[in-house]
């Protein structure tokens, strides 16, 4: 590949089906205005950024910014933006601009999301501006508006673990940790817009075109600010220890255990937040240790299995720490222990955590890390949940389905790991929530390629769910050609055993034994895949998901909305 083709990869993530950030599928790039003198093209800023020198102007301390901080920095000699939640300084930025400083500088002291969106979302600025990170810029929580709702209601505090008959159970008190409740409160108009229009959580609302007719009331933010509330109980038979954390009904936990110096420790997330309880038990359990959460109760299970079979007086003592917000991820090491393929150019990886596990709620992804002569790659991938992997790997805590870009640099990377080499990855990132989903019905996934990942989960959440049951969940997946289709045989079992399930496969490059459909999405071949299945589109029992690459996610963005799909009643997965 040429130099020109592998830069032009580096600075843009137009190209069709290019999910992974760090690839190079090739493209001729748009001319450029040479605005540039020699010496300030895309290789002499590479070059500046691993020349040690401090682009952030920081020291490089990546932390919280208000808007009010990142609005002063506005000059030519003092220049940041923010794009997508993170501020940038591109001070140093401005004379490497292919489109000259003077544009660059219009985006200086601001949320440049929108401008940058306009002119060229396909440039892949977070690599380009990698070394200029100076922090996140701060959401204005203070006046969100927050549903009353959300409160547990008190039979669901009290919902008793299950206890089969031929159990011996001993319970202990419900063990009430409170928070202060949860407020409802409403905001000016112009006060909720700012708040949005900053908003890391909220970055898929920046899409061009998508923002302008959001019907922000709608929408229910998530209690940023409000620690959440837990509540413990505990119950054993001769041969397990059975502790539950109780969040409450769609509060999308994610949750993590280990049992570390013979103490059980529990992480949870919550909305941002984590909290981690301990519990010093009364006598000794294995190490290996099975958790489960019920998104839909909320409930998070966690069975120890005892060293000695026997009834123990107590489970120990048990302590909550105080809540944290999560304000940075650690970057934490997973070793490979199974790996298989999935298609002709895919694997799943599966891996244990080193020391501590990113505690992931459902619908939300990792961000893997990778040095690589000397740079730092990052690439998004969700988890994939069991039910699409029956292997089983004991301590596997997380399982990647990993397609590989020949011309990219981190994918090619992971697929060739080893069973026992090391992956680094940080999270959980991702702004889902759950309780969108309370009562929807009827489940629309538009999924291209491995923008499949983040719909698995939701699949099987939704028909498991049995209040309110679902209906139905139509997936469209897009592929090039047949052998592309991720977990298809998976599919194919699911939607005979299970009617509601609904799998239409739509590729762009099908050979002539396909005899399912052909294309790419498009405003035609939509409402004519919607006509067919007679698929109507219900606005209170309706939500849509959409995942894909970008251009993928433009273009079913405006159908749905042109179908009538309120945008409210949609997500959009980002990596
Ligand atoms: C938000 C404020 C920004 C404005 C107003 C702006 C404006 C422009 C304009 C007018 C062009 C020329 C387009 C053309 O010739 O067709 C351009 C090109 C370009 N900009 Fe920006 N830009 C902004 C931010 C950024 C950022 C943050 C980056 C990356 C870190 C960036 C990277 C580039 C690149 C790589 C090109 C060349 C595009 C190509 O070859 O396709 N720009 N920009």
């Amino acid at each position: 590949m040429s130099i020109r083709k592998l830069l032009c990869c580096f600075i843009c993530n137009r190209c069709p089906d290019s999910r992974d950030t760090s690839s190079s599928v090739s493209h001729e790039a748009k001319n450029n205005k040479n605005y540039l003198k020699s010496g300030n093209g895309l290789i002499d800023w590479i070059r500046l950024g691993n020349s040690g020198v401090d682009l952030t102007g920081v020291g490089g301390r990546v932390r919280m910014i208000h808007p009010s901080e990142l609005k002063q920095h506005n000059t030519k000699n003092d220049a940041w933006l923010a794009i997508r939640g993170r501020v940038y300084n591109i001070t140093q930025y401005l004379p490497f601009h292919p489109g000259g400083a003077e544009e660059l500088m219009r985006g200086a002291g601001r949320d440049a999301t929108e401008l940058f969106d306009k002119i060229h979302p396909w440039i892949n600025y977070d690599s380009l501006l990698v070394k200029c990170l100076v922090g996140t810029l701060r959401v204005e929580t203070q006046d969100i508006f927050f549903d009353a709702n959300d409160s547990f209601p008190e039979s669901d505090l009290l919902l008793p673990s299950s206890i089969t008959q031929d159990r011996i159970v001993i319970r202990n008190q419900l063990t009430n940790y409170t928070t202060p409740p949860r407020k409802k409160r409403l905001l000016p108009e112009d006060d909720f817009l700012d708040a949005l229009n900053t908003s890391l959580e909220l970055e898929e609302l920046s899409l061009p075109g998508y923002l302008g007719t959001l019907k922000i009331f709608k929408r229910e933010m998530p209690p940023e600010d409000v620690p959440p509330a837990l509540f413990y109980d505990w119950e054993q038979t001769p041969k397990h220890l059975t502790i539950a954390v109780y969040t409450g009904p769609y509060s999308n936990p994610g949750a993590y255990s280990r049992i570390a110096e013979g103490n059980l420790l529990i992480e949870v997330t919550i909305n941002g937040w984590l909290q981690t309880i301990k519990v010093l038990l009364e006598e000794t359990v294995q190490e290996h240790l099975r958790t489960k959460v019920c998104y839909h109760s909320g409930k998070i299970e966690i069975t120890a299995y005892k060293a000695e079979s026997k009834i123990w007086k107590s489970c120990g003592e048990i302590t909550v720490g105080s809540p944290n917000k999560i304000t940075s991820h650690k970057i934490l090491e997973y070793k490979v222990i199974c790996k298989k393929v999935l298609t002709h150019d895919s694997w799943m990886l599966a891996m244990a955590p080193r020391n501590g596990s990113i505690v992931l709620p459902l619908g939300h992804h990792v961000k893997v890390h990778q040095t690589i002569a000397g740079s730092e790659y990052v690439r998004s991938y969700t988890p994939v949940n069991n039910y699409w992997d029956e292997e089983i790997v004991n301590n596997a805590d997380i399982r990647l389905a990993v397609k590989r870009y020949d011309n990219g640099i981190l994918s090619p990377m992971l697929t060739s790991l080893n069973i026992g080499e090391f992956v680094k990855a940080a999270g959980p990132y991702g702004t889902f929530q759950l309780h969108r989903l309370k009562s929807t019905r009827i489940m629309y996934l538009l999924a291209a390629g491995t923008g499949i990942t983040p719909m698995l989960g939701l699949i099987t959440f939704m028909l498991t769910r049995s209040n309110p049951k679902c209906d139905y969940v139509h997936l469209l997946f897009f592929n090039k050609t047949e052998k592309d289709i991720m977990f298809h045989d998976k599919m194919i079992a699911l939607a005979n055993e299970d009617k509601r399930f609904n799998v239409i496969h739509i590729l762009s490059n099908a050979g002539e034994t396909w005899k399912g459909r052909k294309g790419r999405i498009s405003a035609k071949l939509l409402p004519e895949i919607f006509g067919e299945h007679k698929i109507d589109y219900d606005e209170d029992t309706s939500f849509a998901c959409v995942c894909g690459p970008k251009e993928f996610t433009f273009i079913s963005l405006n159908i749905l909305k042109g179908l009538g799909v309120e945008e409210s009643f949609i997500h959009v997965f980002i990596g």
